[in-house]
């Protein structure tokens, strides 16, 4: 019976400012390393051997699944990075701080752009391969995307357009695995994985704008063979206790 583990990336240096990351590739804060790293031993009691792990190609989802890996004693275990995982793109709102977002566009329409299927938050006016923040340089498109056509690149995206493009990893890399019976790990972000979460539980798109994922905090799927869910069970600090 195949068991799927959803983690989304521990605490990264941008969530730790309140800033919106998006597609901008923040680092795990010494937080997120420590919450990785928690995510990792609440796993071991679990006795899972992963056949495959997925995490998106942004820095906080790999330094991620590294940790979870190493403090399971599975490195070894095959891994594949897919921009389909990566977080919604944030549109113009990514590098900004939430609060000052709020206080320009009012708490109402900020909780609309980040929660809403279908609202898009304004898009980025053009695409850069790099943008500065604070005087810092964050690549925004790099040489990641290179086999993406460069119009595919999104200049905003919602749950609905970030659920559009997780879809194809569900349907053609995720399900496969589960099929043959193997468990999954996949550490991914808050949107991607409200994106799968959707998907697994058929969720209506209402439902699934009322779901939150912490960082660092295990979801398990366990399904029968024929891929029915039989279980979902969150692990936490508290439960280890
Ligand atoms: O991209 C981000 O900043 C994070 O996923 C958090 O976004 P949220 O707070 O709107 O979920």
């Amino acid at each position: 019976m195949p068991t799927l583990v959803l983690i989304r990336h521990g605490q990264s240096e941008w969530n730790k400012k309140n800033r919106f990351n998006g597609w901008i590739d923040t680092k795990l804060s010494d937080t997120g390393k420590q919450q990785a790293i928690l995510a990792g031993q609440l796993l071991q009691d679990q006795g899972l051997t992963f056949h495959r792990a997925y995490s998106s190609v942004l820095t906080r989802t790999i330094m991620t699944i590294n940790r979870v890996l190493e403090t399971l004693g599975q490195t070894y275990v095959p891994q594949e990075k897919t921009w389909r995982l990566n977080e919604r793109h944030y549109g113009i709102l990514q590098g900004e701080n939430k609060e000052a977002m709020r206080a320009k566009y009012g708490a109402d329409q900020v909780q609309t752009w980040r929660r809403s299927y279908r609202v898009l938050p304004p898009e980025v006016a053009a695409i850069e391969p790099t943008v500065t923040i604070d005087g810092r340089r964050y690549p925004a498109f790099d040489a990641r995307y290179q086999n993406l056509p460069f119009a595919d690149l999104p200049k905003s995206e919602n749950i609905h357009t970030t659920e559009q493009r997780v879809q194809p990893f569900y349907e053609e890399k995720l399900l496969s695995e589960l099929r043959r019976g193997h468990d999954v790990l996949v550490v991914a972000h808050g949107t991607s994985i409200r994106a799968l979460t959707k998907l697994i539980e058929g969720l209506t798109p209402e439902e699934v704008t009322k779901v939150e994922i912490p960082n660092g905090q295990p979801i398990l799927y366990d399904f029968s063979n024929d891929l029915t869910m039989k279980q979902k069970t969150v692990l936490t600090a508290d439960a280890k206790d």
